[in-house]
């Protein structure tokens, strides 16, 4: 059997530092800030654990973990890959993005290009084969922080002269490992996952950032490891007011390494800038757990176009002209990332043994995902009008009988009872307008990196001959002799 969601509650109980409010929290898994986010990653293994035929595989010594573990060495099993991480999104609608699923398959997809690794170091490449058979047959789930902290954009990190450490680097090197010292920007679901992955997304100097080019995994409780948490949006919230907030706040947090030991067993790169760079964009890292991402994406803006709908169904609208047309956009939106998430996984490559999905298509897709969902966002508001604004205060106001009488009395709808309607309407406020539904739209413009880096990934990747080729066999018939 697959491990639970009691199981993995439990495993959370590990004394690790988090910072919210001006506190440091003690039991952040029963705290109203977490409690929810982390039964709902819960509901996902018992899911799993349920569903186990097509949700899980057997590790070599026998053991039933996730899809997202396994090595695709056949086109059928980047196909099942990718259905399990669709039938996860659907537990959550879509809403929480790094469920156990992301980032364990970004380290499955660094070891179907071990050889690059083995090439670098053997000694890293043994650590990082070790630890993917580690976390796969523990099923560890793990957050990563891969982007430096903004500091300077315009520097690099040993070029911020004043704050060395501002970004995580290399303080010592000692003969069972290294120190390490500073912070990663953003380490989205920190509080939730055990184990942290480290790597590096920006551009690094050869030789003059080597300090900071590097790659490891601890766990979240390792000591001086300190989880600096944004502001909760599931604290203070309830289901009735804050569907989305109260259960699907993933949270996301600044991870500051305070002179953290990690042991060489642990560490996968080691003061190399262009292993840094070749570990999510040339092994299936990125390809991989973007499976993931795109599953979800596509889940996602099934939802939103479901809930658009059924705004303009209440306002009575949904049979106007325009308002078919808006609702038709959102359809297209959606129907367009599911095909873009099946033909990643019907349209591999071959690398060694596995199918991997193609680079260049994901990359089309990333930067699609990131322009079009501030305009999904524009959509639903304008369907919505004033309607998600007009609501009652909070649920609190159902208990007391005058105000009841006023809300059945004003929130009138041909399709849905009062109460129903201001249900639906909080819900589409917090899926566009609230706090979380904002975090959400800056979560997906920038997890897969800025727009102007996911389009110079793609420039940098497709097929400009072949496509500059046929206006070249046109131009080369034209005779001006
Ligand atoms: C909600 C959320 C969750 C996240 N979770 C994680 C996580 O779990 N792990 C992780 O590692 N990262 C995470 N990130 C970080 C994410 O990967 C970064 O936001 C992303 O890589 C962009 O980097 P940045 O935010 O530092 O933007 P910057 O690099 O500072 O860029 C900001 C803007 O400045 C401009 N700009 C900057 N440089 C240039 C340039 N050279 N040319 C042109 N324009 C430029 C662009 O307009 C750009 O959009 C998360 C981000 C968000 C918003």
């Amino acid at each position: 059997m697959s491990r639970t969601g009691e199981q993995y509650i439990e495993s959370l109980r590990d004394g690790r530092t988090i910072f919210l409010n001006g506190e440091k929290i003690t039991n952040h898994v029963d705290h109203p800030a977490f409690r929810n986010a982390i039964r709902s990653v819960a509901s996902l293994y018992d899911y799993q654990a349920e569903h186990a035929d097509r949700m899980t595989f057997k590790t070599p010594d026998g053991k039933s973990v996730g899809l997202y573990w396994e090595l695709p060495v056949t086109r059928e099993k980047l196909i099942a890959r990718g259905e399990a991480a669709y039938a996860w999104a659907m537990q959550s609608c879509g809403w929480l993005g790094r469920s156990p699923d992301h980032v364990s398959a970004a380290i499955t997809g660094m070891i179907t290009h071990l050889e690059l690794f083995e090439e670098y170091s053997p000694e890293r490449a043994e650590a990082l084969r070790n630890y993917y058979s580690y976390a796969r047959d523990k099923d560890i789930y793990l957050a990563f922080t891969l982007v430096n902290p903004q500091g300077d954009r315009s520097k690099t990190p040993s070029e911020h002269i004043k704050n060395v450490f501002h970004t995580l680097g290399v303080l010592e090197e000692k003969p069972q490992g290294i120190i390490v010292r500073g912070a990663k920007m953003l380490g989205t679901a920190a509080v939730l996952a055990e184990e942290v992955f480290v790597g590096v997304f920006n551009p690094l100097k050869e030789f003059v950032d080597d300090k900071y080019a590097l790659s490891f995994a601890l766990p979240l409780n390792t000591k001086g490891i300190k989880i600096l948490s944004r502001k909760s949006y599931e604290m203070g919230s309830n289901k009735f007011d804050s569907p989305l907030s109260h259960q699907f706040d993933e949270n996301d947090a600044v991870v500051y390494f305070d002179d953290v030991f990690v042991p060489w067993e642990r560490v996968f790169i080691y003061k190399n800038t262009g292993m840094c760079r070749d570990q999510f964009q040339v092994t299936a890292a990125d390809v991989l757990m973007d499976v993931q991402g795109m599953a979800r994406y596509a889940v996602k803006l099934h939802f939103l176009s479901g809930l658009a709908h059924s705004v303009t169904e209440a306002t009575g609208v949904n049979e106007l002209p325009a308002v078919r047309e808006s609702l038709a956009e959102l359809a297209c939106y959606a129907t367009n990332m599911e095909g873009l998430f099946r033909g990643l996984l019907n349209n591999p490559d071959r690398h060694n043994e596995y199918y991997i999905p193609n680079r260049l298509q994901l990359y089309a897709c990333q930067v699609v995902l990131q322009s079009i969902y501030p305009k999904v966002v524009e959509n639903i508001r304008k369907l919505s009008g004033g309607g998600v604004i007009m609501l009652p205060s909070s649920y609190v106001d159902l208990a007391n009988p005058e105000i009841r009488d006023l809300i059945e009395k004003t929130q009138y709808s041909t399709s849905l009872a009062p109460i129903e309607r201001v249900k639906l309407l909080k819900l589409v406020w917090d899926a566009i307008g609230s706090e979380f539904a904002s975090r959400h739209t800056q979560y997906e413009m920038f997890y897969s990196g800025a727009h102007f880096v996911a389009l110079s990934r793609l420039y940098d990747k497709y097929d400009w001959d072949f496509a500059k080729s046929m206006s070249r066999g046109i131009l080369d018939s034209i005779d001006v002799s």
